[in-house]
C-alpha cells in the first residue's frame, strides 16, 4: 500500500494490491476465465492457420500435391476463417459477461467497505474524493473489465499466437518476424506517455461542460431573474470550445501516431520478403514458408491497432481501479468496547476539528436515562459538536464520552448505530418504495407498525400517496419536500427504537406551527428513551425535562425552564431575545 500523503486521505492501491485484486477476481471465476482465454487462443490460432496453410499449398503444388489435396486444404482455409469469426464472437460475448461479473463484484465490495467507514473518516478523507471514486472511478473500472481489458487480451494473445506461428513455420523467418517488435515497444511507450494527458484533459473538459450545464439548469430561476442567460450561454459555449480543442488534440495525436505504428508490421513484412527471398535462393527456406511468414506479418495490423487503441484507456482504467481498490487499504478501526447500560456521559471533554483550536473546553454533561434534555446556545457554541461526539462520529481530544461506561468512539459501529441515532437536518430519501425507506430502520416491521410510526410524526401526506406504502419515492418518482423527508427520518427513528436519540435541529424544516406538534408526538413515542434535542427554536426547551445552555464550548447553565428563567442568566437572555423575535 502506498502511504497516504495526508493523514486521513483515502489511500490508492499500488501494483501489488491491484495484482492481488485482479488475481482474486480471476480465481473466483477461474472456469469462465480459462474458457474465455481458450476461445481467444483458438480464435487467434484459426486466424494464424490461414497463412500457414496457404504456404503449405504453395510448397505442396511445387512438390506435386494432387488437385483434390489442394482443394481440401483450401476448404480448410475457408473453414478457418469461419471458425475464427465464430470463436471470436463467442469469446467477446463471454468476455463481456465475465468482465461485467467481475465489475459487479468489485463494485459491491467497494460499496460494502465504504458503508463500513465511520462518518468521521469519510469527512476527513473528503466527501468529494469518495464521490469521484463511487461514480467516475467505479464506472471506469467496469469499462476496463468488460471492454478495454478483453480487447487488450485479444490483441496480446493474437500477437503471441502470430509470433509462435511464424517460429513454427520457420525459426529463421521467425527471427525476422520479430524485427517489428522494437518499433511496437517504442511506439506503445511513446503513445502512452503522450496520449494519457490528452485523454485526461478531454475528460476534464467534458466534466466542466457537464458542471456548467447542470449549474445553469439547477439555477435556471436565478439565471432568468438576473437576466444572466447570455452570460451562462457564453460560459457553456466557452466550455464546449475548450472540449472541442481537446478532441482536436486527440485526433491530431492519432493522425500522426497510428500511421507510424504501421511500421510495426510493415518493417517485418519487407524484411521477411527481401531477406526471406535471398534465403530461398540460398535454399535455406521454401517459398511457401516465406509467403506464410510474410502474410503472418501483415496480420499483425489488427492486434497492433487494437492494443494501441486500448492502451490509454487501459492505463486510465488502471488508475481508476487503484483508487477503487484503495478503500480496502483503509485500516479497519478496532472498535470492541461493550456498553453496559444506556447511560450517556460527557466528562471533561476537550475537542477540536482536525488541527484546529479546541471548540469544546473540558465540557461535562450527564443526560439522565429516559430524560429529554434540550441543548441550546448561540450559533457556533458547540452544540452540534456535542451531538457528533455522542454519536461516536468524532473522538474527544481529552476527557471521555461514554455509553453505558464504554467510550462511544470504541463501540462497534453496528452496535452503536442500533443504540444511538443522530438525526440532523440532512435527510436522504432513497429511490425505493416508502415501505423500503422505512424498513431500512426495522426490516421486520409490518405495515401496521410502519403506519403507526408515520402517524406519530404527523405525516398526514401519506394518506394522499397514490400507492400507499408501495409508492416509489425519489426525485424521478414521488418527491418529498424537506418537511416530509424530515418526518420520514423521524419515523425511521421510532421504528429503529434506539436507547439514545439525538435530534440536531431535526424539525427545523417543518413549519414552526407543526414542528411543536411533531416534537410533542415524538417525545411521547420516544418515552423512556434518552432524547437529546439541539434546538434553535426555544419553544422545544419549555417542555424539556432539563435544559443545558452551551456557550463557547462550555456548559454555561443547566436546569429546568422555570428555574433557569428565574435565575435570569444566559438562558433567560436567550429566551427573552427569542420571545422578542418570535413575538
Ligand atoms: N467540520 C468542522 N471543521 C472545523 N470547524 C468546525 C467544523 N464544524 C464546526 N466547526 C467549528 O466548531 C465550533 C462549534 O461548531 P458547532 O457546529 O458545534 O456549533 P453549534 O452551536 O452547533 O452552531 P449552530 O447553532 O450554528 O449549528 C464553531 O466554531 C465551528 O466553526
Amino acid at each position: 500500500m502506498s502511504a497516504p500523503e495526508n493523514a486521513g486521505r483515502l489511500p490508492v492501491a499500488d501494483r501489488a494490491a491491484m495484482f492481488g485484486a485482479v488475481k482474486r477476481l480471476v480465481v473466483e471465476d477461474r472456469a469462465a476465465f480459462a474458457g474465455v482465454v481458450a476461445l481467444y487462443v483458438l480464435a487467434a490460432g484459426a486466424g494464424a492457420a490461414l497463412p500457414v496453410m496457404l504456404g503449405d499449398v504453395i510448397d505442396g503444388i511445387g512438390t506435386g500435391w494432387t488437385a483434390s489435396r489442394v482443394d481440401l486444404v483450401c476448404g480448410a482455409i475457408v473453414a478457418c476463417v469461419v471458425v475464427q469469426l465464430v470463436l471470436l464472437r463467442t469469446g467477446r460475448r463471454l468476455g463481456y459477461r465475465l468482465g461485467e461479473r467481475a465489475a459487479a463484484k468489485l463494485r459491491e465490495s467497494f460499496i460494502a467497505r465504504v458503508l463500513r467507514l465511520p462518518l468521521g473518516t469519510v469527512e476527513r478523507a473528503g466527501t468529494g474524493d469518495l464521490a469521484t471514486r463511487t461514480s467516475g472511478d467505479v464506472g471506469a473500472v467496469a469499462e476496463l473489465l468488460r471492454k478495454t481489458g478483453p480487447e487488450m487480451a485479444i490483441g496480446v494473445i493474437e500477437l503471441v499466437v502470430l509470433t509462435v506461428a511464424a517460429f513454427v513455420v520457420s525459426p529463421l523467418l521467425g527471427l525476422l518476424f520479430l524485427t517489428g517488435a522494437p518499433a511496437f515497444i517504442i511506439a506503445a511507450r511513446r503513445y502512452l506517455r503522450l496520449a494519457s494527458p490528452v485523454f485526461l484533459a478531454e475528460r476534464a473538459a467534458m466534466s466542466e461542460i457537464a458542471e456548467t450545464l447542470t449549474a445553469s439548469a439547477a439555477g435556471s430561476q436565478t439565471v432568468t431573474a438576473y437576466r444572466m442567460q447570455g452570460e451562462r450561454g457564453a460560459a457553456g459555449y466557452a466550455r464546449a470550445e475548450s472540449h472541442m480543442g481537446r478532441l482536436k488534440g486527440i485526433i491530431r495525436l492519432q493522425t500522426w501516431f497510428f500511421p507510424a505504428t504501421d511500421l510495426t508490421f510493415l518493417t517485418p513484412a519487407v524484411v521477411v520478403t527481401v531477406v526471406g527471398g535471398v534465403w530461398f535462393l540460398d535454399g535455406w527456406v521454401t517459398v511457401g514458408q516465406v509467403v506464410a511468414v510474410a502474410m503472418l506479418t501483415l496480420r499483425l495490423d489488427g492486434p497492433v491497432f487494437r492494443s494501441m487503441m486500448s492502451l490509454s484507456e487501459f492505463q486510465m482504467g488502471g488508475a481508476a481501479m487503484a483508487r477503487v481498490e484503495g478503500v480496502h487499504l483503509m485500516p479497519d478501526e478496532v472498535r470492541a468496547a461493550v456498553p453496559e447500560g444506556a447511560e450517556v456521559r460527557l466528562d471533561g471533554v476537550t475537542f477540536g476539528y482536525g488541527d484546529g483550536p479546541d471548540v469544546l473546553h473540558g465540557l461535562s454533561l450527564h443526560p439522565r436515562r429516559g430524560e429529554r434534555l434540550v441543548v441550546v446556545g448561540p450559533s457556533g457554541a458547540g452544540k452540534s459538536t456535542i451531538a457528533r461526539l455522542i454519536a461516536g462520529i468524532d473522538r474527544p481530544r481529552s476527557g471521555s464520552v461514554t455509553l453505558g461506561g464504554a467510550p462511544v468512539a470504541d463501540v462497534p459501529l453496528e452496535v452503536l448505530r442500533r443504540r444511538v441515532i443522530l438525526v440532523t437536518q440532512e435527510h436522504y430519501v432513497f429511490t425505493a418504495t416508502l415501505r423500503e425507506n422505512l424498513n431500512l430502520a426495522a426490516p421486520e416491521a409490518g405495515d401496521a407498525a410502519l403506519y403507526a410510526a408515520l402517524a406519530t410524526v404527523d405525516a398526514r401526506w401519506v394518506a394522499d400517496l397514490p400507492a400507499g406504502l408501495d409508492t416509489m419515492l425519489g426525485e424521478e418518482h414521488h418527491g418529498l419536500n424537506l418537511a416530509e423527508a424530515q418526518q420520514l427520518a423521524l419515523a425511521r427513528v421510532i421504528l429503529a427504537d434506539p436507547d439514545v436519540v439525538i435530534l440536531d435541529e431535526a424539525t427545523a424544516g417543518i413549519d414552526p406551527g407543526s414542528a411543536g406538534n411533531v416534537e410533542a408526538l415524538l417525545a411521547a413515542a420516544l418515552d423512556g428513551r434518552t432524547v437529546i434535542a439541539i434546538a434553535h427554536q426555544l419553544q422545544a426547551a419549555e417542555s424539556a425535562d432539563r435544559i443545558a445552555v452551551v456557550r463557547e464550548g462550555r456548559i454555561a447553565e443547566e436546569g429546568a425552564h422555570a428555574e433557569l428563567l428565574a435565575a435570569g442568566g444566559a438562558y433567560a437572555s436567550l429566551w427573552w431575545a427569542w420571545k422578542g423575535v418570535a413575538a
